[in-house]
């Protein structure tokens, strides 16, 4: 099955369309403040009604009020939640959207039971772990790592570039690759030529 692509981190209309064009299956939108990918929802708002159809949009939330995830979707529509902080379960499961849930790959992390305990999450993504932060470091982990049952649809981050995901595919087999800092030109910035170089690594990949 050909491997999807998630692009995060989407600030601007031309970056939307590039990765699209590149054939990006989904693009990611931080709604996390400290984040430098960090996107207004008028602007995510604004970016989402311009795309074509068939592009699945994402909203990435690290320990948000509620109110604040509802307030999000209701303005910009959003397809599907990434919840990328400590979230529960419950906490997860709670709005009227599907939602993956990233785990980041701490030493002392066991995944299996992690993804059983999001039993409603649509796919688990894994990601690098460095304390205090809770992703787009920009840094791969140990794929070793990555158990073999892992009864979810697994989407692989973390540091993930053109010069590694050819690697990565071939290694993990996920269903998904979600890359952010790896295409950018600057934080919160794209580079559309990497957005390519990407996109072809992934199809030879496949
Ligand atoms: O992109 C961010 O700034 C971010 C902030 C807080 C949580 C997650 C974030 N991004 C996600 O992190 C992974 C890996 O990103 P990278 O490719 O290593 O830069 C990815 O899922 C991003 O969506």
């Amino acid at each position: 099955m050909r491997t999807r692509v998630k692009i995060c981190g989407i600030t601007r209309l031309e970056d939307a369309l590039a990765a699209v064009d590149s054939g990006a299956d989904a693009l990611g939108f931080v709604f996390y403040a400290p984040s430098p990918r960090f996107v207004e929802p008028a602007v995510a708002e604004a970016i989402i009604k311009q795309l074509p159809p068939f592009v699945t949009t994402v909203a990435l939330f690290v320990n948000a009020s509620v109110d604040q995830v509802q307030t999000i979707m209701a303005q910009t529509g959003i397809d599907l939640l990434q919840f990328h902080g400590d979230e529960s379960p419950e906490y997860c499961a709670q709005f009227d959207r599907p939602y993956f849930k990233a785990l980041r790959m701490s030493p002392d992390i066991d995944v299996v039971a992690e993804t059983k305990r999001f039993s409603l999450a649509r796919g688990i993504l894994l990601d690098a772990y460095r304390p205090g932060v809770p992703g787009g470091t920009g840094e791969a982990f140990d794929w070793e790592r990555i158990p073999s049952d892992i009864d979810k649809p697994l989407i692989l981050a973390g540091g993930l570039d053109q010069s590694n995901v050819v690697q990565a595919i071939r290694r993990v087999k996920p269903y998904a690759v979600d890359v952010s800092g790896g295409v950018e030109a600057a934080k919160g910035l794209k580079d559309c030529e990497k957005i390519t170089s990407f996109m072809n690594e992934v199809a030879r990949a496949n």
